[in-house]
């Protein structure tokens, strides 16, 4: 049996799998919390975007967003897929760097960089910098000039786009603090500080519209307002991108609610609507990058939880308690994300009730699922929850001075274990004595 929506099995004993293993055996194995991932589900992601754009005969370069899970195993994996690396902070290219990720193909993201940061990017050799503000480029310009050295630039730009999503994830709106705005002169004023530059090799556009996006005609907008400016930019000043990133965002599966499209169609529109743009701009067909994140490591991932304590409020509800909650996963608290999930040692049990799985951290809000059906459930039991690959343990926190729980990779029938759990130590051991 599949279950339902996700993409893992129930084996002879009614438990559920993932990646032929037992999700029970695990539990006890590593304890809970306990992250899991189907490492074929990840290559299988890698492969859906790569592949197409193969087959379409589209010179790109598909980068994982790592701060979607960063962790040295899980960049070895996107290595050995091939793709480029999104980072945002020092932070993820020193874990990229750690994970021996190919620095050509590293490219540097954020709002704020700092000079340390854009140090070591730049001391680093890696492929691109994405430039999002005026400070930056002062920062890259000097840098560039101590160093002597040149480096792959793309600007990123604000389209002025609603994504329909979440408010906390769009950003590609005009009300935003990513990037330059396209219509209000901040682009243009950033084109001429980037074009023709001594140092600084400017590549081309980058925008990214948001996160958990379920169709593609917002991706096409977006699109077709980067190429009404670089129309512009060729009539005006002949300058003509080599490489055009058109950022990530790709919807999964949560919940059934959840209806994704195959991940070839996002990049059939984006591409179909390039090489509109590059006729009538007549243009050569530039590179197309892409940055997706959740689309490569969410569905991968499940989190098992050992249920405690049942509290049943007669006529209101059935709180089942588990051992993490927003420490594991800050998703519902921050943007009320929903989530599916089953009892792994009695999935083929029928559904008797339903019941809200509460976390154990001191916060009201602090509930991972409401009213999902359960059959009869006891104390010590296993819950999985779906689609926790991505921002799940990158969003994790040492609230309630939980220690953060141990990550384990499943592939061909073997589980290895690529991030340890953390000890009551590590959640004491920056903490100095006042004594
Ligand atoms: C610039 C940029 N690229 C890529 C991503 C990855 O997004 P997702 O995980 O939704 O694919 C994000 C996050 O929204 C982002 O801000
Ligand atoms: N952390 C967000 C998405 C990341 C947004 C990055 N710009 C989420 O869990 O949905």
């Amino acid at each position: 049996m599949i279950i339902d929506h996700h993409p893992f099995n129930v084996n002879d004993k009614g438990n559920l799998e993932i990646g032929g293993l037992d999700t029970i055996d695990l539990a006890q194995k590593y304890g809970t919390p306990l992250y899991v991932y189907d490492v074929s589900i990840i290559r299988e992601n890698c492969r859906a975007f790569v592949n197409t754009f193969r087959e379409l005969g589209v010179n790109a370069q598909v980068a994982y967003a790592s701060k979607a899970f960063s962790s040295i195993a899980m960049l070895q994996v996107v290595k050995q897929e091939g793709l480029s690396l999104d980072v945002v902070s020092e932070g993820e290219l020193f874990t990229a760097l750690q994970a021996e990720f190919p620095v050509e193909k590293i490219h540097l993201h954020g709002n704020n960089k700092s000079f340390h940061e854009l140090t070591m990017a730049i001391e680093n050799n890696i492929g691109c910098i994405v430039v999002d503000n005026f400070y930056e480029i002062q920062m890259i310009e000097k840098l560039l000039q101590e160093h002597n050295k040149e480096i792959d630039i793309l600007m990123r730009v604000t389209p002025g786009i609603i994504s329909k999503t979440h408010q906390y994830i769009m950003t590609g709106n005009e009300d935003s603090k990513f990037g330059f705005n396209l219509h209000n002169g901040q682009a243009d004023e950033a084109f001429k500080l980037l074009y023709n530059h001594d140092y600084i090799r400017f590549k081309g556009l980058h925008c990214h519209i948001g996160s958990q996006i379920f169709e593609t005609d917002r991706f096409v907008s977006a699109t077709d307002l980067l190429f009404k400016k670089l129309k512009e930019w060729k009539n005006d000043y002949g300058f003509v991108p080599d490489i055009l990133n058109l950022g990530g965002g790709f919807g999964i599966r949560y919940t059934s609610e959840d209806k994704p499209l195959p991940y070839n169609k996002y990049v059939e529109a984006l591409v179909s609507n390039v090489k509109q743009h590059v006729e009538d701009v007549n243009i050569q067909m530039p590179e197309i990058w892409i940055e997706p994140g959740r689309a490569i490591a969410g569905n991968a991932g499940i989190t098992l939880y050992t249920i405690g304590s049942i509290k049943k409020i007669p006529g209101v509800r059935e709180y089942i308690s588990v051992d993490g909650g927003l420490t594991d996963n800050l998703r519902p608290a921050l943007y009320q994300a929903k989530y599916e999930g089953v009892v792994a040692n009695k999935v083929n049990q029928p559904t008797t009730n339903e019941v809200s799985i509460a976390g154990k951290c001191c916060e009201s809000g602090d509930m991972l699922i409401w009213d999902l059906p359960v059959p009869k459930i006891e104390s010590g039991d296993i819950l999985a929850v779906f689609s926790t690959g991505a921002y799940g343990y990158s969003m994790s926190s040492h609230y309630n001075r939980f220690p953060k729980a141990a990550v384990v990779f499943v592939e061909d029938g073997v589980d290895k274990q690529v991030v340890q759990r953390e000890t009551f130590q590590d959640v004491v051991k920056n903490d100095l004595s006042y004594e």
